[in-house]
């Protein structure tokens, strides 16, 4: 199946468990793949019919920086059902890294996979 997939997405925003850590931004990077049928894009080679990268990055950024968060678990979820409810994909792959977190670390993160709900006829 097809992916569209946007790497290494930058969101500075509040972020994280700790007291120090909510009056602060920092930085997250997202990889997100959503797997949906490009050939009627491809075909008519037209913006419509396919996912639109910007679009969903725009609306990524929106959806993380509205208000703090404590948990990385939590904007990979919010991500994930944001993706599935509001654009055409049947499987979402989330992966949330945050990179300043353990310093003895190059990265850390969570990757997550969702569906979206079988439709029955
Ligand atoms: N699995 C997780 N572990 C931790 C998280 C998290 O969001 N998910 N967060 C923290 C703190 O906010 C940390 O990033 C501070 O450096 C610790 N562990």
């Amino acid at each position: 199946m097809d992916i569209v997939f946007i790497k290494q997405l930058q969101v500075d925003t509040v972020i994280g468990v700790y007291d120090w850590e909510k009056t602060i931004k920092q930085r997250l990077l997202l990889d997100l793949r959503l797997t949906a049928d490009q050939r009627a894009a491809a075909q008519a080679d037209d913006i419509r019919l396919t996912l639109d990268y910007a679009v969903i990055s725009a609306r990524v950024i929106e959806l993380i920086t509205a208000e703090p968060i404590e948990l990385i678990e939590t904007v990979a979820e919010r991500v994930a059902q944001l993706l599935l409810t509001e654009f055409s994909t049947s499987q979402v792959e989330v992966t949330v890294s945050k990179p300043g977190a353990v310093p003895q670390a190059q990265t850390v993160g969570v990757q997550i996979t969702r569906f979206a709900p079988e439709v029955n006829h």
